[in-house]
């Protein structure tokens, strides 16, 4: 998919864009006739061969698209029962409608027992869902849970916040999600993609142009946000004019951290790469590097050296460095450079987080900083995701504070950006999650702004080649493995095979 629908779409922009919909003439009970005709075709192609089918309705237009493909199944053949939640006379609008034309009695949601053949079609909360579920609702969601009935969502999974991706009270587990016009969100952002289970986007009508009406820089990281920039070696290039990347090494009881880094730099395309070493850990970083090379880095001077070589174009720094007052100097001696700074180096700036923004607030963005959620609680304990702010809010507000871009890593990882640009990742597989990846991450993304490329733009290819590295790599991969992956997906087309077409171009 490319265009405008690739960007997502906040439940309160999607309830905007109905209501401009409705007011131009789209006939709103047409789009929620689409809607639930689209869930029973989704689950009667899903399972051909169900029993029953139970459908769970709500008090809002969830429920309404409900009682919608509760009549769609009947009208298959399917047997089907009907269970609401509140009292169905109370049902208004559009839901109301719909419940009068299924012509079914619903029975209480408190007499709903699984049986096996079942599959539940869950109507009770979509886009509306205000506050954690309770009570009977949750009761019903926990036997469901219980019985491992398959269940095919309309719009959410009934507990999963739209914007946050976050489970408000309890959640059902879904085997199918459809949703409409775009995806939200807590489609992409955990636990929300996972408890979906399989996503479609179903266009009910709703013209495209409408998009409009949603902040179109929120979007999922693929290709079409970033290959526009994305520095392809040229043929004829000079090792120079792909750029000098400089790594700093921590003491010689860690020095593993900057070599992965540095490799993972180099096979993102930086033309040179420099380990910079203390004299004492110069002999045990030397003994184990080939292609990158060493320089004797002992003090502040010597940094401020090594940054004003103007070859120089990108730092790492970080990375098995160690907590203390030498990282902030260092950061900060590298302020006119692009830099980024993970691990140790976010640690050592817990306190002191006003230096670091100051340090990079005036220019063009070019500090690049990759918080685990850990690091993300000690640098920006005023902005650590919680009820009412989402991880993608968590990331945005960051980056704005501090003038950077913020990677906020996790198997969602956010990409933000301090003029409002975002985007959620999620091609990461589980096992990337192993000793060591973070500094690949941070290696490649060096790699990328050593050749010039946007931070923002660096940032976010830089996470998904990282993913798609390791799915590269396969389960049981090691952080040693990824550089090779990474070679291999550049090299082998799996990269070329996902690029989008140019002329999709960004979506932002
Ligand atoms: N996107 C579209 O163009 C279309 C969307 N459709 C469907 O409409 C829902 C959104 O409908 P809405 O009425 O706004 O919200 P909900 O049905 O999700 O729920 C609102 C309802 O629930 C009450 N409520 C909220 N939280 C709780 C809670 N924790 N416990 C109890 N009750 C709760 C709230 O007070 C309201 O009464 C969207 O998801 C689509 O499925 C259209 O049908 C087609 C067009
Ligand atoms: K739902």
């Amino acid at each position: 998919m490319s265009g405008p629908l690739e960007m997502l779409v906040t439940p309160q922009e999607m309830g905007r864009i109905d209501h401009a919909a409705a007011a131009s003439g789209i006939d709103s009970y047409a789009l929620m006739r689409a809607a639930g005709t689209a869930v029973a075709a989704r689950l009667l192609a899903r399972f051909p061969h169900v029993e029953r089918v139970a459908v769970l309705c709500g008090p809002g237009n969830n429920g309404g698209d409900g009682y919608v493909a509760a009549r769609a199944c009947a009208q298959a053949g399917v047997p089907v029962v009907v269970h609401s939640l509140g009292d169905p006379a109370k049902l208004e609008g559009d839901a109301r409608h719909a419940f009068d034309d299924a012509g079914m009695q619903p029975q209480a949601l408190a007499d709903y027992h699984p049986q096996g053949g079942d599959v539940v079609v869950d109507a009770l909360f979509g886009a509306g869902l205000s506050r954690a579920i309770e009570g009977e609702a949750a009761d019903c969601i926990d036997r469901i849970g219980e019985a491992a009935t398959p269940v095919v969502a309309i719009d959410l999974p009934s507990g999963v916040g739209g914007d946050s991706g976050a489970v408000l009270g309890t959640a059902l587990q879904a085997v199918e999600t459809v949703t409409f016009f775009a995806r939200k969100p807590g489609h992409l952002l955990m636990p929300g993609r996972d408890l979906c289970g399989t996503l479609s986007v179903v266009d009910i009508g709703i013209p495209a142009r409408y998009a409009s009406l949603a902040d179109s820089r929120v979007v999922e990281n693929t290709p079409a946000l970033w290959q526009h920039v994305f520095p392809h070696a040229q043929a004829a290039g000079h090792k120079f004019a792909r750029g000098h990347l400089g790594v700093f090494s921590g003491p010689m009881s860690a020095t593993g951290a900057a070599r992965l880094s540095a490799e993972a730099g180099l096979t993102a395309g930086a033309g040179l790469v420099t380990v910079a070493s203390s004299g004492q850990a110069l002999a045990v970083n030397a003994a184990h590097l080939t292609a990158v090379m060493v320089k004797r880095v002992d003090t502040l001077e010597d940094v401020r050296d090594f940054a004003s070589d103007n070859r120089m174009k990108a730092f790492v720094l970080g990375p098995g460095f160690g907590v203390g007052a030498k990282v902030r100097d260092y950061a900060l001696a590298l302020r006119e450079n692009a830099l980024v700074l993970d691990a140790d180096g976010i640690t050592a700036f817990a306190e002191e987080r006003p230096a670091l923004a100051e340090a990079f607030s005036a220019g063009d963005t070019r500090l690049v900083v990759t918080p685990h959620a850990g690091e993300f609680a000690r640098l920006f304990p005023d902005f650590v995701p919680e009820e009412g702010r989402s991880k993608l809010d968590a990331a945005r507000l960051a980056a704005a504070a501090i003038n950077a871009i913020v990677v906020f890593k996790g198997s969602d990882t956010v990409i933000a950006a301090p003029d409002g640009r975002a985007a959620i990742n999620t091609n990461a597989p589980p096992w990337l999650a192993t000793a060591g990846a973070g500094d690949v991450l941070s290696g490649i993304t060096g790699g990328l702004l050593s050749q010039s490329m946007p931070a923002f733009e660096a940032a976010a290819a830089a996470v998904w080649l990282h993913g798609e590295a390791a799915r590269h790599a396969g389960p049981g991969m090691t952080a040693d493995d990824l550089p090779q992956a990474l070679a291999r997906v550049q090299r082998d087309g799996l990269f070329a095979d996902r690029r989008f077409d140019g002329s999709a171009g960004r979506t932002s």
